[in-house]
């Protein structure tokens, strides 16, 4: 692995990415030169109104699916230049997913939950670290339990405790919070924001909660594909009233001059 010196800072650089989806007449730009950088123990939060590219913003910084064009950097790897083997080692080594379906295996216990990315990577899970992360989570009283024993809130904390395990240099969430109540989302952003801060992960988060965007250190914000400003230390207000701007909070907000319809739904 190559280190250039000014690279040391970002985890993930992304530079103008273009992913287009579908055929001649029916084509979506889902994203339209995306140029931006998460930097090494930075939590970020990623909103825009529905539709404007997200999830697929996330998943091409992830390596779940490839631009069009333009190049992701994770940790210094080029992802475009990966074959499917190295790009899934990179994703099980250096990367962590909490998504809003939990995908946990309903006949694993919470523990074997939890430990299974280490198991899959080869790896012997040490005694002590399960417990610790199981305990950061709040969960480790429930380690024998399975996952249908489990409220929402509890089901998110142990996909959070899933993507911890491995000390990946970047997690990625997807709404990680969205089918959950105010207090237990709470908790997990505050456990989100506690691992930028104390283990230096890099957070990338696609949220639509202006109060759980207000927990990361930057906000930036999509429409239509394309990167349409940035909130540093941002409140949930100042979120709020930027998507109202956005049109995203009401359908007679009309949308940015600037802003080019990039087809599909809206
Ligand atoms: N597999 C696909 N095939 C075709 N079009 C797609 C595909 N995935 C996404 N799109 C389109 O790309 C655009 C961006 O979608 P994306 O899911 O990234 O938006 P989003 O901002 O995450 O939306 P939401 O907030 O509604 O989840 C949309 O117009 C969507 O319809």
């Amino acid at each position: 692995m190559s280190h250039d010196s000014d690279n040391t800072t970002d985890a993930v650089r992304l530079t103008a990415v273009h992913k287009v989806y579908g055929k001649r007449d029916n084509q979506v730009v889902a994203l339209d030169g995306v140029t931006t950088r998460f930097g090494r123990g930075t939590f970020t939060a990623i909103m825009g109104p529905s539709g404007s590219g997200k999830s697929t913003l996330l998943q091409c910084a992830a390596g779940l699916d490839q631009p069009t064009s333009g190049s992701v950097l994770l940790e210094d790897h080029e992802l475009s230049e990966l074959d499917e083997t190295e790009l899934t080692k990179l994703r099980r080594d250096r990367i962590g997913f909490v998504f809003q379906a939990f995908n946990l295996l309903p006949v694993l216990t919470v523990r074997q939950n939890v430990t299974l990315p280490l198991r899959l990577a080869g790896r012997k899970p040490a005694r002590g670290r399960v417990t610790s992360v199981l305990e950061q989570v709040g969960l480790a009283e429930r380690s024998r339990h399975r996952p249908a024993e489990l409220s929402g809130g509890q089901q998110q904390r142990v996909a959070i405790a899933r993507a911890l395990i491995t000390e990946p240099a970047v997690i990625f969430a997807d709404e990680p919070t969205g089918a959950l109540d105010t207090g237990t989302a709470r908790g997990v952003l505050g456990l989100l924001r506690h691992s930028a801060r104390t283990a230096g992960q890099t957070i990338v988060m696609v949220t639509h909660d202006p109060v759980a965007a207000s927990y990361a250190d930057r906000v930036v914000f999509l429409a239509d594909g394309r990167l349409v400003g940035e909130l540093h230390s941002p409140t949930a207000a100042a979120v709020a009233e930027r998507m109202t701007r956005l049109g995203a909070f009401a359908d007679d907000v009309p949308l940015p001059s600037s802003a080019t319809v990039a087809g599909g739904r809206r």
